[in-house]
């Protein structure tokens, strides 16, 4: 289906797309290039790319599809320095998981080339990141997100669709300030979260006592709290507005709890932890929304 992969962030998500895509039989030469010297290098050791590129720019030359999965602060600058080789006919994705930010970078950055990118939000990952953890199941069975600017070219948008629904996954399209009002809801709220309940487990003097006694629920809890520090300080900050809105809908419903508790109101207790978890009772990762015709 493609020739050459020009890969920019060979880490967990990139390596991961390398992987999925050679495995698949998708694409046959893949050029990878990364920040720092020793991580693509690591890369090619691993065989996850083929060919070590020095630049960003260069890791583009002749390539028919591109990956740009680095810290999405870091896009804007990506797309400038490959901008010079991009040509329509080139396939341009990211994996940020944010849109809104992405998508300004890449009208800022590639101004009429823009309709060869296509955002991607690819809802898959863990808590470890680098080209060692790299997967090619990574993505298998997940969703993704596409978020087209209004000027991204039908066919492009077209083959990003097909190529990701080849990798196993279900892909939808949404708008980007759509896509970012949700993953505060359902993402960066949970790493906020995940990352306070550490912070203030470790600021009590009896922290590591705590800790050595913790059990399943503490680590299934916060497992993703190890996530990158720089990756979601990243995030949190690019969706700023709705990460806020969303910690102040979170709080709302500590207070309530607290509220029960407080009074000893065991009914009012009851009801609101039966609401969550009859609610995550019957929740499934990616399951298709009901139609309003279906309820
Ligand atoms: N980790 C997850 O669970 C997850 C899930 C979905 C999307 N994402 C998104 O994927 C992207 C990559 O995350 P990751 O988990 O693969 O991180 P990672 O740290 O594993 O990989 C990022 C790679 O990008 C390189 N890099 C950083 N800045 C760069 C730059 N300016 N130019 C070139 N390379 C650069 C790093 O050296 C590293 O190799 C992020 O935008 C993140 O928001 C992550
Ligand atoms: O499984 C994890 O560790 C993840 O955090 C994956 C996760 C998520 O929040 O679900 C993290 C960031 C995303 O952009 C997409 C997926």
């Amino acid at each position: 289906m493609f020739e050459q992969l020009g890969l920019i962030g060979c880490g967990l998500m990139g390596g991961s797309f390398a992987r999925a895509l050679k495995r698949a039989g998708l694409v046959n030469r893949v050029v990878g290039y990364s920040k720092s010297p020793s991580t693509t290098e690591r890369a090619r050791q691993l065989g996850v790319i083929d060919v070590e590129a020095p630049s960003a720019l260069l890791a583009v030359a002749g390539a028919d599809i591109v990956l740009v999965a680095v810290p999405v602060a870091a896009t804007e600058a990506t797309l400038k320095a490959i901008k010079h080789l991009v040509t329509p006919q080139m396939l341009i994705m990211d994996v940020g998981s944010t849109k809104a930010d992405v998508v300004q970078a890449a009208r800022t950055a590639l101004r009429d080339q823009i309709g060869s990118f296509v955002p991607a939000h690819p809802i898959a990952g863990r808590e470890v990141s680098g080209v060692e953890h790299s997967d090619p199941d990574l993505y298998t069975g997940k969703q993704v997100i596409l978020t087209p600017t209004e000027r991204t070219l039908t066919a492009h948008l077209d083959r990003a669709e097909e190529l990701w629904t080849a990798l196993g996954c279900r892909v939808s399209r949404m708008s980007p300030e759509a896509h970012d009002a949700a993953f505060a809801a359902v993402s960066h709220l949970p790493h906020m979260l995940a990352f306070a309940m550490m912070n203030g487990l470790t600021q009590q003097e009896r922290a590591d006592e705590l800790l050595s006694l913790a059990g399943p629920g503490f680590r299934d809890f916060t497992r993703i709290a190890a996530s990158d520090p720089k990756m979601w300080r990243d995030v949190l900050l690019a969706n700023r507005d709705e990460v806020l809105a969303q910690s102040r809908h979170f709080q709302a419903a500590l207070h309530q709890l607290e509220h029960a508790i407080q009074g000893n109101d065991d009914q009012a207790l009851e009801d609101l932890i039966t609401l969550a978890s009859h609610t995550r009772a019957n929740w499934r990762m990616g399951a298709q929304r009901k139609r309003k015709d279906d309820l």
